[in-house]
């Protein structure tokens, strides 16, 4: 089994990284679950308890705590999966990047992602998931937070280094690559998701099967 971890600060491209993954028939597992699931057990809504919960597992169970409840996740992944490769999105220490490396040995590897801040500031910004998507400071606040929790360090250990800089689909290039995964297999390319929208929109809703035979 390979086990494929990410790093990197937010709006890096993690998330990105993971729909290449799952487009491919990878499957992801999403170590921030684990706390939403906490949360949930604890009758908290993970919207507003998240970096609480993620504190208190760690006081609790140990600072590997969330990269231990992760593991039998990527066990149960990797024999649900069609392929002998997992991704793992959001690794944030040096601890729980020691406790995969002890779990999997040569069969983990780390991914950096990487790209400077006033691009992910824009690109976060662009995608408005949340108010705190367009908020300058939050996000000098969020890098600020997840380096002293050892992201950083983290993003340092790395295996593999990418560089989220350009476009998106040479980005998504890369992570196949990454991943292991031939060039334009199991995935669509964002070019190709492009062309659609543009012709959906040249089209309108109406339209969409007009123009395959010219009548
Ligand atoms: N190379 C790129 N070109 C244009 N947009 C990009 C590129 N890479 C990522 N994006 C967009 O930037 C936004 C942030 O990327 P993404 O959501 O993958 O970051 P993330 O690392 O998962 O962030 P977070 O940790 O905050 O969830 C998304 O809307 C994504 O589609």
């Amino acid at each position: 089994m390979n086990v494929i971890g990410t790093v990197g600060l937010p709006g890096s491209g993690k998330g990105e990284a993971a729909n290449v993954a799952e487009e491919a028939g990878i499957p992801v597992v999403v170590m921030g679950d684990v706390i939403r699931a906490e949360c949930r057990r604890r009758g908290l809504d993970p919207a507003e308890h998240h970096g609480r919960i993620a504190g208190a597992l760690r006081e609790e169970e140990g600072d590997d705590a969330i990269a231990v409840r992760t593991l039998p996740l990527i066990r149960e992944a990797a024999a649900d999966g069609e392929r002998d490769t997992v991704l793992v999105d959001g690794l944030r220490s040096t601890v729980e990047l020691e406790r995969f490396r002890e779990a999997f040995g040569d069969d983990f590897t780390l991914v950096a992602v990487r790209a400077p801040f006033e691009l992910r500031a824009e690109r976060l910004d662009d995608r408005g998931r949340d108010d705190s998507d367009s908020d300058l400071e939050a996000l000098r606040e969020r890098d600020a937070r997840e380096i002293e929790l050892g992201l950083g360090e983290t993003l340092e250990r790395a295996d593999v280094e990418i560089d989220n800089t350009g476009t998106l689909a040479a980005f998504r290039r890369r992570v196949r690559e990454a991943l292991g995964v031939a060039d334009g297999e199991g995935e669509r390319g964002s070019a190709d998701r492009e062309a659609d929208a543009d012709r959906e929109a040249d089209a309108g809703p109406a339209t969409a099967d007009a123009g395959g035979d010219g009548s």
